[in-house]
């Protein structure tokens, strides 16, 4: 799989975020739920270095319930503060206020001791990968009270900030750091969940990797959608059993195996043969930095 982000472009991206952390309290950086760890930024501990972090595990409603519940206590055990929230049904919005407060308490008892009586809305910025949600959330955050409070002085460039309730500012616009895959694995899980464009992996490869993990992790729901008393041991097999149920066939009853992929993926995203998890804590116990 030979996958190449412009190296200039991640630069830019990461510099842009660099920049904005000088204007914010925290971060929260936005995961999917399917793929917690998959749809980070592999740079993401060394950027942020040691600001305040909220990992928001978003698209809850698509991923497995009991995995993660595994995720957020796999963070908990790392002392990293984490909430799965849905943005676009706006689940969690009030633990994400409540949370930020928490984090950053030490450091406003601080500026109060040091004689600033009223302290300041806590300032955030999202940070996340493409199609993450960001824009989601920003706007589920902004949904009531949207307020630009206009730009801060000293600043360069100018930041919109929207004000969410009285405790929180957000910055209006997210920081975009890019997944990085060497493995193709995470390539595959990243194209499973939509947050690649299919044009980048062949559509069967990702197709056959979808269908190999549902096999192994979730094989009730894949005999349940399709009808499958057994799942054949052979991919090709299972793509034959699909295809002839949906009748994706070619002229000649040869069957389709661009549509079988197609349709797969597309009841898959659409949670039609139900809502999964592709990253398991267990994968990643070593991995994971503090
Ligand atoms: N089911 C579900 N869908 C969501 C949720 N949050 C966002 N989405 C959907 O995910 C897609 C991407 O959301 P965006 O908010 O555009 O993502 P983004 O991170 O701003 O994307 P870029 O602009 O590409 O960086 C949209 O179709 C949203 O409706 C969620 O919590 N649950």
């Amino acid at each position: 799989m030979t996958i190449q982000w412009f190296p200039g472009h991640m630069a830019k991206a990461r510099r842009q975020v660099t920049e904005k952390l000088k204007l914010i309290d925290i971060v929260y950086e936005l995961v999917d739920a399917r793929i917690p760890q998959s749809s980070r930024n592999p740079m993401i501990d060394e950027i942020i270095s040691n600001k305040p972090r909220l990992v928001l595990l978003n698209k809850v409603d698509k991923a497995d319930p009991r995995v993660t519940e595994q995720w957020l206590s796999y963070y908990r055990e790392k002392g990293i503060r984490a909430i799965a929230i849905d943005a676009q049904a706006g689940k969690g919005m009030k633990q994400i206020v409540s949370a930020s407060n928490e984090l950053l308490k030490e450091k406003f008892d601080r500026m109060k001791a040091k004689g600033i009586v009223k302290p300041r809305a806590i300032r955030a910025m999202i940070v996340g990968i493409p199609n993450v949600g960001k824009s989601t959330l920003i706007n589920r955050l902004a949904s009531k009270k949207i307020a630009k409070t206009g730009d801060r002085p000293g600043i360069t460039q100018a930041q919109q900030w929207i004000k969410v309730g009285k405790e929180l500012e957000l910055l209006d616009t997210p920081g975009i750091l890019w997944p990085k895959f060497e493995d193709p694995i995470v390539g595959y899980k990243l194209a499973t969940t939509g947050a690649i464009k299919d044009t980048i992996i062949n559509l069967q490869d990702i197709a056959v990797y979808a269908l190999r993990f549902l096999t192994e992790h979730y094989p009730e729901a894949l005999k349940a959608r399709y009808g499958l008393e057994n799942i054949p041991e052979e991919i090709v097999d299972l793509f034959d059993a699909i295809g002839t149920k949906r009748g994706c066939l070619m002229p000649g009853g040869l069957i389709d195996y661009d549509k079988t992929a197609e349709l797969i993926l597309r009841e898959l995203r659409t949670d039609k043969i139900g809502t999964f998890t592709f990253d398991f804590p267990q994968e990643f116990n070593e991995k994971v930095s503090e």
